[in-house]
């Protein structure tokens, strides 16, 4: 966070809090975090959305970002182990980086987001959740990409535990399995380096670092409604589990889901609620009144002129269209 929203953010005594994805590569996924941060403008949220970034994100898509308002965070990739691991799919070895997002103790408080993920209602209250604790939404294993799993081979999933028992003989049910396209979590460097030293000697497996993270916060993970982030597959695996109406966060993360990238050819895409969730997208996407450059939300219009022209040049620091005179 910029000095001078610092500042504000101390003498406010307020919590620094911001949301995060991550990208990485040259591809599309830049479109998915554009539709992101557009999207949580849209429900007027009030805080910042960071990025952070491989270097093999190329400069145009960086300028896309800190033209859109974004804070953008270079970081270093995060490497498993030497393994013969089959991820479940195999650009899913680039999602331990995901980990560098610890590192961030500018902030008090982080709420992760996949790319592939839409916010359609504000979830800014989600940031007062006690602190200690590490809050996602419970996953699915009914789907293709579960298929070397025990409980894919059983038919068992958390989702509905009553439907097939989990064997005596396997011993206990699997603790319960957060999706790890958005959770929220504090940024804290004891906590960043007791990451990296457990990854070294763990090894990995199909969903590499959702893997891992769900057995790292095993006795700290609070699981929080499927409202804050329907995985698409629970559509058809389980919707007696979802109301749509009342859904804030949708994760397009099923097989030909991607917005960006939809052609409607998979299973389950012809389905009129996938087509409504992918034309929801590209609204927020391709609205332009939601542009940072055309963009200014009614409350800040409200605010002390003073305060407007902190948190606007404080902005332009950050976007670094200005250096800040100490910066280098
Ligand atoms: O080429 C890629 C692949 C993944 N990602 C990031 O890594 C996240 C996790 O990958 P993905 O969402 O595709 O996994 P899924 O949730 O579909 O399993 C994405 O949302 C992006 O934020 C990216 O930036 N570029
Ligand atoms: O690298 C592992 C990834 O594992 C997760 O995606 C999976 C998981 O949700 C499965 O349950 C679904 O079946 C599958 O479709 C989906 O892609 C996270 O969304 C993603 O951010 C990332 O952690
Ligand atoms: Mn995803």
């Amino acid at each position: 966070m910029s000095p001078i929203l610092n500042t504000v953010a101390e003498s406010m005594e307020v919590s620094k809090r911001a949301y995060v994805t991550f990208l990485a590569g040259n591809g599309d996924y830049v479109k998915g975090v554009v539709g992101l941060v557009k999207g949580l403008r849209k429900v007027g949220s009030a805080y910042p959305l960071v990025v952070a970034i491989l270097p093999d994100v190329p400069q145009e898509h960086r300028q896309i970002l800190l033209s859109q308002g974004c804070i953008v965070r270079k970081i270093e990739p995060v490497h498993p182990p030497p393994n013969q691991t089959q991820f479940a799919l195999a650009y899913y070895i680039i999602n331990y980086s995901k980990l560098r997002i610890w590192e961030f103790v500018e902030y008090d408080k982080m709420l992760y987001l996949d790319g592939d993920i839409q916010v359609f209602d504000n979830i800014d209250h989600l940031f007062d959740s006690p602190n200690g604790y590490f809050y996602a939404v419970m996953d699915c294993f009914c789907e293709k990409t579960w298929s070397n799993s025990t409980q894919y081979k059983i038919g068992y999933c958390q989702q509905c535990p009553e439907k097939v028992n989990w064997p005596v003989e396997l011993g206990s049910p699997p603790p319960l399995y957060f999706n790890a396209g958005m959770f929220m979590f504090e940024p804290n460097l004891f906590t960043y380096f007791d990451l990296l030293e457990n990854l070294k000697i763990t090894t990995p497996t199909s969903f590499a670092e959702q893997d891992f993270l769900n057995g790292f916060f095993r006795n700290v993970y609070k699981p929080i409604p499927p409202v804050y982030n329907l995985v698409l597959a629970m559509l058809w695996r389980h919707p007696g589990n979802v109301n749509l109406d009342k859904v804030k966060v949708v994760h397009y993360c099923a097989a030909g889901a991607k917005p960006w990238r939809y052609t409607g050819e998979e299973d389950n895409m012809q389905r009129e609620d996938i087509k409504i969730l992918v034309k929801k997208w590209w609204e927020i996407y391709e609205d332009e009144s939601l542009d940072y450059k055309n963009f200014m939300p009614a409350q800040l219009g409200n605010l002390e002129p003073l305060m407007m022209s902190t948190l606007s040049s404080s902005r332009v620091l950050e976007q670094g269209r200005l250096k800040a005179p100490s910066a280098a």
